[in-house]
C-alpha cells in the first residue's frame, strides 16, 4: 500500500495541483464510472467483493480467505493515506437499474519513498462486474489524474503471467511491457513470476483535439503543419521565458486531458495560420496569463526542435521582462516562479532541456 506522499513542491512553487486530503478530494468522474474516496460503509460489500478467489488469487496484498474485519481496517488506511496525500485507493463506483450507487472495486495509485518521481498502480473488480470495460475505465482515469496532478515522471504495474485479461487492460491504458519479474502474493502464498508494465505521459492515448491532427481532419484550433518530414508534420509553436524583477522565470504546468499533462513549461502554444511567432505568443499570453505584452518587448532567444512520436516541434523561445498587468491563470494552470538555478527541480517536456540549460548559464 502507499508508503509516501507526493514529492513537495520546490520552495518557490505555489503548491502544484496535488489532489488535497480528505474530504476535498474531488471525485473522478468517468462516462459510467466514479472514483471517490472509500468509506466506512463500503466494507460489507467490499468485503463480498473481493473475499473471492478469482479476485483474490490476482492480488499481491490480499489473503485469501479475507477477514470481514480486514475490510474495516483497510479502508480506514486508504483514508489516512489519502487525507495525509500519500496514496490514492479510491473506490470504483457504478449505478445500479435504480440509479443508486454499486461498488464494484477498487483502484489505487501508490508512491513509494524509496522510488522517488514512480507510482504504482493497482486495481480489481468484482467478479460480476468483468466484461464491461470497467477496469480499463477506472484504471485509465486514475493514470491519467495521476501523470498530470503527482510529481511523477512514470507509473507501474504488474500483472501475473497467468493473468492475460489484466496485461490487456494496461496495453488498452497507454502501458508498455517493461520485463518480467518475480513477487511475493499473499494470496498465493509465495512469490510468482509478474509482467512489469511502465506508462509515461507520452505513452498515454491522446485525446483527438490534443494532437495535430491530419490536413482534412484539421479544426480551426490545430496547428498548421508547416512541412511534412520523415511522415511527421512539423509543429511550430512559440514559448517564452517571462523574467521577473528577481530573476525568476514563470513556468506552467501542462493541465489533464492536454498531452504532457502535469509537466512544467514556459507559457506559449501553437502558432496559428496567418500568424507570426510574436503574434501568438502575444495571444496565449493575454489567453493564458492576462498579460499584455508588446512585441518590441519579446527577445528572440534560442530554439528546441525535437522530435515527439506524432510529429516534429519547432519551438522559438524568448525572453520577456517586461509585460503589463498581473499574471494569473486564467485556465487554472499551476505557475511557478523559479529561480535559474531550480529549473531542473521541474519535471519539463523532453523538448525544453536544452532550451532549460541555456536558459541557466544565461540568467
Ligand atoms: N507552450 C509550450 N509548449 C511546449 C513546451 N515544450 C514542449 O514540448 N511543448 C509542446 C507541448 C505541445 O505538444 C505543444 C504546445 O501545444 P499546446 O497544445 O499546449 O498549444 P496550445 O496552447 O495552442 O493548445 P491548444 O489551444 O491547441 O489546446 O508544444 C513549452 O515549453 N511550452
Amino acid at each position: 500500500m502507499p508508503r509516501s506522499r507526493p514529492r513537495a513542491a520546490p520552495p518557490e512553487a505555489p503548491p502544484p495541483a496535488a489532489a488535497p486530503p480528505e474530504p476535498g478530494f474531488a471525485p473522478l468522474v468517468t462516462e459510467r464510472l466514479v472514483l471517490r474516496p472509500l468509506r466506512p460503509e463500503d466494507a460489507p460489500e467490499l468485503h463480498r467483493l473481493v473475499n473471492d478467489w478469482e479476485v483474490a488469487k490476482n492480488l499481491a496484498r490480499v489473503p485469501f480467505p479475507y477477514p470481514r474485519e480486514l475490510a474495516d481496517e483497510w479502508i480506514a488506511s486508504t483514508r489516512a493515506r489519502l487525507a495525509a496525500g500519500e496514496g490514492y485507493d479510491l473506490a470504483i463506483v457504478g449505478r445500479d437499474d435504480r440509479g443508486g450507487e454499486v461498488l464494484v472495486g477498487c483502484v489505487g495509485l501508490r508512491l513509494d519513498p524509496a522510488a522517488p518521481r514512480v507510482a504504482e498502480l493497482g486495481y480489481w473488480v468484482g467478479r460480476r462486474y468483468w466484461g464491461h470495460g470497467v477496469a480499463a475505465e477506472a484504471a485509465g482515469r486514475l493514470l491519467r489524474w495521476g501523470l498530470a496532478h503527482l510529481d511523477i515522471d512514470h507509473v507501474e504495474a504488474d500483472a501475473l503471467l497467468d493473468n492475460a485479461r489484466s496485461a490487456a487492460v494496461l496495453r488498452r491504458i497507454g502501458f508498455r511491457e517493461a520485463g518480467e519479474r518475480v513477487m511475493e502474493f499473499l494470496s498465493r502464498g509465495g512469490p510468482m513470476p509478474v509482467r512489469r508494465f511502465v506508462a509515461r505521459r507520452e505513452d498515454l492515448p491522446v485525446a483527438e483535439s490534443a494532437a495535430p491532427q491530419p490536413a482534412a481532419t484539421r479544426d480551426e484550433k490545430a496547428p498548421p503543419p508547416v512541412a511534412a518530414t520523415a511522415g511527421k508534420p512539423i509543429v511550430l509553436v512559440a514559448a517564452v521565458a517571462l523574467i521577473d524583477a528577481d530573476g525568476r522565470v514563470l513556468l506552467a504546468r501542462r493541465p489533464e486531458g492536454k498531452p504532457l499533462a502535469g509537466l512544467w513549461e514556459f507559457p506559449g502554444g501553437k502558432v496559428h495560420p496567418g500568424e507570426t511567432p510574436e503574434a501568438a505568443l502575444i495571444r496565449e499570453l493575454k489567453e493564458e496569463l492576462g498579460i499584455d505584452v508588446a512585441e518590441s518587448c519579446l527577445a528572440p532567444f534560442a530554439f528546441a526542435s525535437h522530435g515527439y512520436e506524432r510529429f516534429h516541434l519547432l519551438m522559438p523561445l524568448y525572453l520577456c521582462r517586461r509585460w503589463n498587468g498581473a499574471v494569473v491563470a486564467r485556465e487554472g494552470q499551476a505557475l511557478a516562479w523559479v529561480r535559474p538555478q531550480r529549473l531542473g527541480d521541474y519535471a519539463m517536456p523532453p523538448a525544453d532541456r536544452p532550451l532549460v540549460a541555456l536558459l541557466r548559464d544565461f540568467l
